[in-house]
């Protein structure tokens, strides 16, 4: 069963149609990288998926039933747009505040241990309205965590965040997939950063998924050629012609030769060393991710 799936998902304001027939697969412990150009429709689309949106039309199954059921509601942590905290208490009390209203049977100890995971342990006295966004940013990635969901949220959650708060960020939610199985969903305009950690890819553009893909489909698209460099590029070209006839080779002229179509490096060194011939350079090129997903997402839309 997939943790999230959604049908023809539609969701209307007025006369703008904001999200078109949308259909997305999130597999359980998955790190599924949403992204799309700003006012696509990711918020709307995860404000579905969570429940806290009614959809016009189509359907949404979280872990198979609908977001809204007390049970499956349970399950799903959301940190969409503002966290939603009460700037005039601190931390702990925040936390304290929700967990009570979830009827946690620790809520002490959970609250003390949410502000520790995500680094706000020394700060958990301080009133919210004196933390500085990325604090923010942690204390409702926190928040979101109180009930212990099998499912996370996260639109934008990079946001706001210097380098280093970037990264802790990131950290954290490789740490929760990873020890605790945490199926995320998560948007950002931080490609780069999401290439780091995320499993599958879903881009939406005005309102509709353009594609859903595997970390592992990125990684071959935009895996360019594999360039090889040799004392002998004449007779390397001739042994690897021969030897990897699915792929395409160019000869540059620098004497460096280009293998396209996948190449597997290991092999075509391998193949290139039992014939004696020396390689001084090998190795892949990468298109670049950004671009690769900018192209995907479309121009920017004005209007
Ligand atoms: N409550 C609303 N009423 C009217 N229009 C809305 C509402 N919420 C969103 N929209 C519109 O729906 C479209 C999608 O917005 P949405 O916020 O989902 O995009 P997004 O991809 O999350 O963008 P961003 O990256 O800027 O957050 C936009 O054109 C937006 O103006």
């Amino acid at each position: 069963m997939d943790a999230v799936r959604t049908c023809d998902l539609t969701k209307r304001f007025g006369g703008k149609t904001a999200v078109d027939r949308f259909g997305m697969r999130v597999g359980k412990g998955d790190i599924y990288g949403f992204v799309g150009r700003n006012g696509a429709g990711k918020t709307t689309v995860m404000r579905m998926l969570a429940g806290l949106a009614e959809p016009t039309g189509g359907e949404v199954r979280v872990f198979g039933a609908s977001p809204k059921e007390a049970g499956t509601a349970r399950r799903i942590g959301v940190l969409i747009e503002h966290p939603g905290l009460y700037g005039s208490m601190s931390a702990y009390d925040n936390l304290m505040m929700k967990a009570l209203a979830l009827g946690l049977v620790d809520p002490k100890g959970k609250s003390r241990e949410l502000l520790e995971f995500v680094g706000l342990g020394q700060v958990g006295r301080m009133k919210a309205k004196r933390f500085s966004l990325g604090m923010k940013q942690r204390l409702g990635l926190a928040l979101a965590l109180l009930g212990d969901p099998d499912l996370l949220l996260l639109d934008e959650p990079l946001n706001g965040l210097d380098p280093e708060g970037v990264q802790e960020v990131r950290r954290l939610i490789m740490q929760l997939n990873e020890q605790r199985g945490v199926t995320v969903v998560v948007s950002s305009h931080a490609l780069e950063q999401l290439g780091r950690m995320a499993t599958r890819y879903g881009v939406i553009r005005e309102g509709r998924m353009v594609r859903e893909l595997t970390a592992a489909d990125v990684e071959r698209e935009c895996s360019d050629f594999l360039q090889v460099e040799t004392a002998n590029p004449k007779r390397a070209l001739a042994v690897l012609q021969e030897r990897f006839p699915a792929l395409r080779f160019q000869a540059m002229p620098d004497a460096s030769l280009r293998a396209f179509g996948g190449a597997d490096a290991a092999a075509v060194g391998a193949a290139l060393a039992e014939q004696g011939i020396a390689v001084s350079g090998l190795y892949a090129h990468k298109r670049d991710l950004e671009e690769f997903f900018v192209e995907m997402m479309g121009a920017e839309h004005r209007g």
